[in-house]
């Protein structure tokens, strides 16, 4: 996507054909900064601290985190402890275990001289491969934007979004904001709820951040927020990106997306999840019950960040000393709370029959 009229993914490989450029999504939006990984611990602390973020992007910078691993040491060892090193950056979006496994499956046949070479080609066909199914989720999530907009015709479409799903969580397009921004090139008139995402402000940061360089009107809400619009008929649908969909159709995503799926049931809101199919998880049953959620540190509930009138960026802290904080990165909603699964195969029921039909290779994997 442009950023100031220069093309940009999250993502690349630099001029000199093996170090990686990354967009050091923590200075978002007050400064536009490019990270060089040059090693698989780079690429492992660049996923850990959350430099790069979102699950299809966490999968993307770990496969390009085993090819550099490979320039190092591209012995047997040194593939098993690369993938060690990488598959426990952060738990719970799965993307980051597919991609590692298509990595290993590749390299594990070939000789170790030949194995830095095929990383690299194998982790750029994962990059291009994401890019290549944001486009299908577009297309599929632009007919159910169309389908409302020929109801209301002349009217604006009203959409909810949580966290960041956007191109910067994937490696361009974005998963959940895919379908917008084809609208908004459409010419269809759509804006777009941006929930601040507390604790981190992924919303409010990130998304609110692309939408405003792409052009989409958009406005920034508190989460809490997505209730009362609800009630008030000003949400036609709410589309949400998810960090791991079991093989039920419970969808995982950033914390307080159970929330408004639970207000949107209320109030008769189409909730949709789009998601790449990297992101479905066949071997997890009940994703309430089996997804790790990670807790993440309670400086982010404790500290907010920002930038002074003067230009200074300043940490200070909300919550009083000694008060104890909890920071559950990610919730759980259940597949009946869905209305559906925006995959680059078209939207799909949340549950297990529509997923296999849809996927059976996925299925053949994971059985063995
Ligand atoms: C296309 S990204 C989908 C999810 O990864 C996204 O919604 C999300 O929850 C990101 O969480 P984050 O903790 O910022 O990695």
């Amino acid at each position: 996507m442009k950023v100031d009229g220069k093309h940009f993914r999250s993502i690349w490989r630099e001029h000199d054909g093996w170090s990686i450029g990354a967009i050091d999504q923590r200075r978002l939006p007050h400064e536009f900064v490019v990270a060089k990984l040059t090693s698989c611990e780079d690429a492992a602390v660049a996923i850990r601290d959350m430099l790069v973020r979102g699950a299809p992007l966490i999968g993307a910078t770990a496969a390009y985190g085993m090819a550099l691993a490979m320039r190092e040491d591209a012995s047997d060892a040194g593939l098993k402890h690369a993938y060690d090193t990488l598959v426990v950056a952060r738990p719970t979006a799965i993307n980051l275990k597919w991609a590692l496994d298509e990595m290993r499956a590749t390299l594990t046949p070939i000789d170790p001289v030949e194995r830095a070479e095929a990383a690299y080609a194998r982790a750029d066909g994962i990059v291009e491969q994401d890019v290549e199914i944001n486009r299908g989720i577009a297309g599929n999530g632009l007919k159910l934007i169309e389908a409302i907009a020929a109801k209301k015709p002349g009217e604006t479409v009203n959409v909810l979004t949580h966290c960041n799903a956007g191109w910067l969580a994937t490696v361009d397009w974005g998963t959940a904001t895919a379908p917008i921004y084809l609208a908004h090139e459409r010419g269809i008139k759509i804006h777009v709820w941006v929930d601040e995402t507390r604790p981190r402000n992924q919303g409010a940061s990130l998304t609110a951040w692309e939408l405003g360089h792409h052009g989409v009107p958009h406005t920034v809400i508190p989460d809490n927020t997505g209730g009362h619009l609800m009630q008030h008929g000003m949400v036609d649908l709410a589309i949400v990106g998810t960090d791991r969909v079991a093989a039920n159709g419970d969808v995982c995503n950033k914390i307080g997306t159970y929330l408004k799926a639970l207000a949107a049931h209320d109030n008769n809101v189409p909730f949709y999840v789009a998601l790449p199919s990297p992101t479905i998880d066949f071997a997890v049953h009940d994703g309430i019950r089996d997804i790790p959620i990670e807790q993440r540190s309670g400086v982010e509930v404790t500290d907010m960040t920002g930038r002074t009138a003067d230009g200074r960026l300043e940490t200070v802290r909300i919550v009083p000393e000694g008060s104890p904080v909890a920071n559950y990165a990610f919730d759980v909603t259940p597949a009946r709370l869905v209305t559906g699964l925006i995959t680059e195969r078209g939207v799909l029921k949340p549950d297990r029959a529509a997923l296999a039909a849809a996927f059976p290779e996925r299925i053949a994997a994971a059985a063995g």
